[in-house]
């Protein structure tokens, strides 16, 4: 059903739907992905012979690897992503004058934060290696924290997840820098892929791209953690109840602590690994639900930990907007972008109390530890 809604959105947008035959993308825009990576939302500039700087929009699970690949000399070609283009109807009206500077038209610009772009510098804005990675926790807001820092004028985000020091390790440091998004000298560099908390290689192979490298963890009380990941999975293939998932014996009260949604939220264990090779002054721990509760205060921690001047505050948020209970960002021309309906904010089911008291026996342990190791607690033990 959400690939008949999906095309339904589309047909109700454009009534043209194919991509140009060879035509050549000038610039990618805006590059997001939700948060699971398997959609790609993408405004592109291309250019054919009948028509001169076409701006498009695609949502594709197929096109996303093309993006991703294409992304720093982009060449669409006959892409055979049909049927997934959506025809903006016009070039967005600002700051056209300068092709260079066409990614500041879009406000939701990857590649430049649109209202900081230095028009009257010289500088060329060039690809830098990230400074800033959010390393997790999956779902614990690491994609609503990436788009909060995204407005400060001294950081520019790359909007798919990388994954590089997981998986796309071989592909090389090149491969690397041409995700990221252009940048002045005085922007940081940020990406975010939460699946690189919980790999044990990845701390080492961070620290030798970048032993100075910051490192954003966000964490969310393990028990939640483990339902949004059940209900992302429940999203995509069918999944048998969440009980029966967490628990081994259930009558005994053993959790099946082999699960994925269980074990990333042993986050002791984790952050053991990252130190094992970064000092803990390198790593800051953001709080999931403040981010949630007072978004702004909890991004003016990060922003100190960073080291950049404050900037975001509670006028770029509007609270409890997205589904009753998460912020939005409020835009420059007053207009909510809220984070991916689709696969953000989804409901989660009511687990059985007696579970929901196995699993805060099973983290209890865990997350004491945790919080001796980051010198401060959270109100997770039930
Ligand atoms: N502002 C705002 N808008 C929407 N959602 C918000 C926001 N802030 C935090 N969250 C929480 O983010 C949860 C998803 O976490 P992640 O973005 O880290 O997920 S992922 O790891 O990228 O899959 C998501 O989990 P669910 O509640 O299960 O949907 C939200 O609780």
């Amino acid at each position: 059903s959400s690939n008949l809604s999906k095309h339904k959105r589309y047909e109700d947008s454009s009534a043209r739907w194919k991509m140009p035959r060879h035509s050549r993308v000038l610039q990618f825009m805006n590059v997001e992905t939700s948060e699971d990576q398997d959609e790609i939302d993408v405004r592109l500039k291309v250019q054919d012979h009948t028509r001169q700087g076409t701006f498009l929009r695609l949502r594709n699970r197929d096109f996303r690897h093309e993006a991703l690949k294409n992304y720093s000399s982009p060449r669409v070609g006959s892409s055979g992503a049909k049927n997934d283009v959506q025809y903006l109807n016009s070039e967005p009206k600002t700051r056209t004058e300068n092709p260079e500077y066409i990614n500041s038209a879009s406000p939701k610009s990857a590649d430049l934060p649109s209202r900081h772009t230095r028009r009257n510098s010289t500088e060329r804005p060039v690809r830098r290696l990230p400074k800033v990675l959010i390393i997790g926790a999956k779902k614990a807001g690491t994609r609503a924290l990436l788009e909060f820092l995204r407005i400060h004028p001294n950081v520019a985000g790359s909007g798919p997840e990388p994954h590089f020091f997981d998986r796309n390790y071989h592909r090389g440091l090149d491969w690397y820098r041409n995700l990221m998004p252009k940048t002045f000298h005085d922007q940081l560099t940020i990406e975010k892929t939460p699946a690189y908390f919980v790999e044990s290689a990845v701390p080492r192979r961070v620290f030798d791209l970048d032993p100075n490298m910051k490192l954003l963890l966000m964490v969310r009380d393990p028990v939640t953690r483990a339902i949004s990941d059940y209900c992302q999975a429940a999203s995509k293939h069918p999944v048998r109840p969440f009980e029966q998932m967490a628990m081994l014996n259930e009558s005994q009260g053993v959790v099946n602590s082999k699960w994925s949604a269980i074990r990333i939220g042993v986050y002791d264990r984790h952050l053991y690994h990252w130190l094992q090779v970064f000092p803990f002054e390198q790593i800051h721990i953001v709080d999931g639900q403040m981010l949630v509760d007072q978004p702004a205060a909890e991004v003016a921690l990060v922003e100190k930990f960073l080291g950049i001047p404050s900037f975001i505050n509670d006028s770029h948020f509007r609270l409890r907007s997205f589904k009753g209970a998460f912020p939005c960002l409020v835009r420059e021309d007053g207009s909510i972008h809220c984070l991916d309906r689709k696969s953000k904010g989804r409901k989660h089911p009511r687990v059985r109390p007696n579970v929901l008291r196995y699993l805060r026996d099973y983290y209890r342990p865990h997350n004491e530890r945790f919080f001796r190791m980051v010198g401060r607690t959270f109100d997770w033990n039930g």
